[in-house]
């Protein structure tokens, strides 16, 4: 993508569909007058009348234990600096969506229009009781440091200047683990950094705190090296001045073993790399650009261990890996502020993460085939799905132990439960199906290659590096609306089946087609006439291995796409009949739930066969399935035969498949309720567990239920995901999204690679390569 269309993406998404990136949504029932009358006047008095008797009662009975205020002046944005409040307020939001998403913690984002310190601190301190904790955001130095400092000693709840606190504990994590590989010692090791501000000072402290000598550090500013003879140092400067005669960052780097840069974008020459000692090691954590890049870097050196705050390259010490989880376990154990005790136990809980065995969801979530503690993997990665279970109580221990904790934590099991179900509630799914696409991409064949929006969905696909998109459709139409929308057709396999110049491969296309089916009333030319029509000429592009899987239905009627499918593709060996599944983004993590689009009242082995399916296709998103058989009755409280038939397909998985975890016939607040189901089924298979996926016992249930929390709760949906196909071919809702349109075409590529994995197994078994 060029450095244009990055910049408009940029823009678009921070424009579209509503400007910015966070909104306040409400976490009571407000549907009725009664619950109106509770909300606000006069139920809302009783609350106020319990705080106002003590005030620890705000935490009882509002938000503020969980709300954390992003606050900026604007001054030292990124690297962009001194850009004002208003330009800053992108950065907080983002803030604000980072601490949501990787900590489940809540955030208004406040820029504030002074310079002025005191006006600055006078605004946090009046606000301050709205807030369970403050992150003070891209404040320059020195003024950020007064800020921080005398906030601290006024406020009795957690206050972080993330700039340099978040960055110290992350690149301290990063630092340690880095030097272990490069096998060099904290305390003898030359490090040069460059920068004096709010990030570079307290990082230089934090990495003293742990070893690291006075004598062997040498730090830059915006005008030369910092010097003992140099006049009026702020008190910060001074604390790192050095009496060695350095003139230069140049000079500087000459046989240094560390760089941390905490600057500006591009002050590192090669050579300066070059004339570092060996292993050296290179922080370039400058924003929104690296001090030197990391391209530029690599092959520079072959030997570095190099860093940059940027996610899109390997190893990014960034403080997101810091802020969320440092704020959730203070929080959690209501911290009165973030001391030393808690900011090292930061460091170490996140240091030791990155030597541990990474799981395959990571791997997936950044396509990596393999991450291992090492030269490319100094730090955990931010999406990886441990963070928030190992770091928040490594933080609320510490707070706990140097008795800065009004509310300890007692039972730690429950705690880091507690924290991972918290987190169920987010895209991470999404993510992971999009990940594993990219990991190998796919030709996908789009049906309706004409229809503007199923043109955005083959956009993105190709853009993002899902797959390889084929479009079907008239040429100059399709060429005309990707002008429109600005879709690079380099790439792209545009065909029109209707076209002459597609004669030959129609002709094939339909003589195969004719062989197949001539015994069962077509002839030929009715053959030849078929492949005009765009899901037949689409199912035998796919059959004939001309793509890997297809996506139609968009435009038309799901059974009229369903027929040819089936009459073309057929069912996958083995399988005796197809279904869907579809997956529903809820607040309480993703829900898969089957059959929704096909049959329309299975027998009981039928249902079995469902779930049965249903499970497979659930554990290609990396998720182990539990499933509820879904029902009005539960275990056996009604003999009507519409409950019966859904316990004798449970008997039958019990019987066939005795590794999967499903049970029923179960009521739908009993499969989701845990609890419930736990004091009235002890004896459920399920019990212990939460239950992600639901079999519906025919499709009015499954259908209307999807559809319902589609409307209703705006969930996200993945699917329909058709089962039991011989290819991946994938039918669309009529009138899909361009969302949901670009998740079906990852499922379908995800499906492909399934599907060829399988094959390779089967062929290496015929072959003889597997015993
Ligand atoms: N990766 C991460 O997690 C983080 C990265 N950062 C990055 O660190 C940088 C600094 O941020 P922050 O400390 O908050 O900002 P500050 O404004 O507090 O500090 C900026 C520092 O950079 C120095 N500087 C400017 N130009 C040069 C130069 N040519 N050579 C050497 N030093 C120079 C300034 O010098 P002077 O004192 O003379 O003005 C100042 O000391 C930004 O690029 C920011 O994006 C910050 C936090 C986290
Ligand atoms: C990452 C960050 O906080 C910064 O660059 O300012
Ligand atoms: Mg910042």
């Amino acid at each position: 993508m060029s450095i244009e269309s990055k910049r408009r993406e940029a823009l678009i998404y921070h424009a579209k569909p509503t400007p910015g990136k966070i909104k306040v949504v409400p976490t009571k029932k407000y549907a009725t007058q009664r619950d109106l009358s509770l909300a606000y006047s006069p139920g809302v008095a009783e609350p106020c009348l319990e705080i106002e008797k003590d005030t620890a009662n705000v935490y009882k009975y509002t938000a503020k234990g969980n709300l954390v205020a992003v606050i900026s002046n604007g001054t030292a944005v990124l690297g962009l600096g001194d850009i004002g409040p208003e330009a800053s307020k992108p950065v907080m939001e983002g803030k604000g969506l980072l601490f949501k998403i990787f900590a489940d913690i809540d955030v208004f984002d406040i820029e504030v229009d002074t310079k002025d310190v005191d006006a600055f601190i006078e605004t946090v301190k009046n606000i301050a009781p709205t807030f369970g904790g403050i992150n003070l955001e891209d404040i320059k130095a020195p003024e950020a440091f007064e800020i921080e400092r005398r906030l601290k000693e006024e406020l009795d709840i957690p206050v972080m200047h993330d700039d340099q606190h978040g960055t110290a504990i992350i690149s301290a994590a990063a630092l340690l683990n880095a030097l272990e590989i490069a096998e060099k010692d904290i305390d003898k090791v030359k490090i040069v950094v460059s920068g004096a501000g709010a990030a570079a000072v307290s990082c230089t402290r934090l990495y003293k705190a742990f070893g690291a000598k006075s004598e062997n550090i040498v730090m830059t500013d915006s005008k030369g090296v910092i010097r003992k003879d140099r006049e009026n140092l702020t008190s910060e400067k001074a604390e790192f001045a050095t009496d060695r005669d350095i003139d230069s960052l140049e000079d500087a780097m000459n046989d240094a073993d560390v760089f941390i840069g905490l600057s500006m974008a591009n002050l590192v020459e090669p050579e300066m790399l070059l004339s570092m000692a060996d292993n050296p090691i290179v922080f370039a954590m400058a924003n929104p650009d690296p001090e030197i890049s990391y391209d530029l870097a690599i092959q520079t050196r072959k030997d570095i261990i190099m860093a940059t705050g940027r996610s899109d390259h390997p190893n990014q010490v960034n403080n997101v890996l810091g802020f969320p989880f440092i704020f959730r376990g203070a929080l959690d154990v209501r911290a009165k502020g973030i001391n030393e005790e808690m900011k090292m136990a930061a460091v170490k809980a996140l240091a030791d993460l990155a030597k541990e065995p990474v799981p395959e969801q990571v791997n997936i979530a950044y396509g990596e085939t393999r991450l291992n503690f090492g030269k490319d993997y100094i730090i955990p990665k931010p999406f990886d799905p441990r963070l928030i279970a190992k770091v928040p109580p490594a933080v609320a221990k510490a707070a706990m132990e140097s008795g800065i904790a009004t509310e300890p934590i007692q039972d730690w099991d429950k705690y880091e439960s507690d924290l991972l179900e918290r987190m169920g509630n987010d895209n991470k799914l999404v993510r992971l199906l999009m990940d594993r696409a990219k990991s190998s991409p796919k030709r996908v064949v789009f049906a309706e290659g004409d229809h503007l929006d199923v043109l955005k969905a083959a956009q993105t696909v190709k853009e993002e590096g899902i797959a390889f998109p084929i479009l079907l459709g008239r040429k100059d139409i399709i060429l005309e609306l990707m002008k429109e929308i600005d879709f690079d057709p380099n790439g792209v396999t545009i065909i029109d089946p209707k076209a002459d110049e597609e004669i030959d491969r129609k002709n094939k296309y339909a003589e195969k087609y004719w062989q197949d089916h001539r015994r069962k009333g077509i002839t030929l030319y009715g053959a030849q006439r078929l492949m005009r029509e765009r899901n037949y000429f689409a199912a035998m592009m796919v059959n004939e291995g001309d793509a890997d899987a297809l996506l139609s239905g968009y435009s038309r009627s799901y059974p009229t796409v369903l027929k040819p499918m089936l009459e073309l593709v057929g069912l996958a060996k083995g399988a005796t009949r197809i279904a869907t599944m579809n997956v529903m983004m809820t607040n309480k993590g993703p829900l898969f739930i089957s059959d929704t689009s096909i049959n329309i009242d299975p027998t009981s082995k039928e249902l079995a066969k469902i779930a049965q399916m249903t499970a497979r296709t659930v554990e290609m998103f990396g998720v182990d399935p539990v499933v509820a058989m879904i029902s009005y009755a539960n275990f056996g409280s009604s003999k009507h035969p519409n409950a019966s038939k859904v316990k004798d397909a449970v008997s039958y998985l019990h019987r066939y498949y005795p590794n999967l975890i499903v049970d029923g016939e179960l009521q739908m607040d009993f499969a989701l309720n845990r609890d419930m189901r736990k004091d009235k089924f002890p004896f459920s298979k399920l019990n212990g567990r939460k239950v992600n996926t639901l079999v519906f016992p025919n499709l009015d249930s499954a259908n209307s239920t999807y559809k319902m929390l589609k409307e209703l709760n705006n969930s996200e949906s993945i699917g329909p995901i058709m089962m039991g196909m011989k290819k991946p071919v994938h039918i669309l809702q009529l009138g899909a999204s361009v969302e949901e349109m670009v998740n079906v075409a990852a499922v379908a590529v995800i499906d492909a690679q399934e599907k060829e994995k399988r094959e390779k197994e089967m062929f290496s078994l015929v072959s003889g390569e597997i015993q």
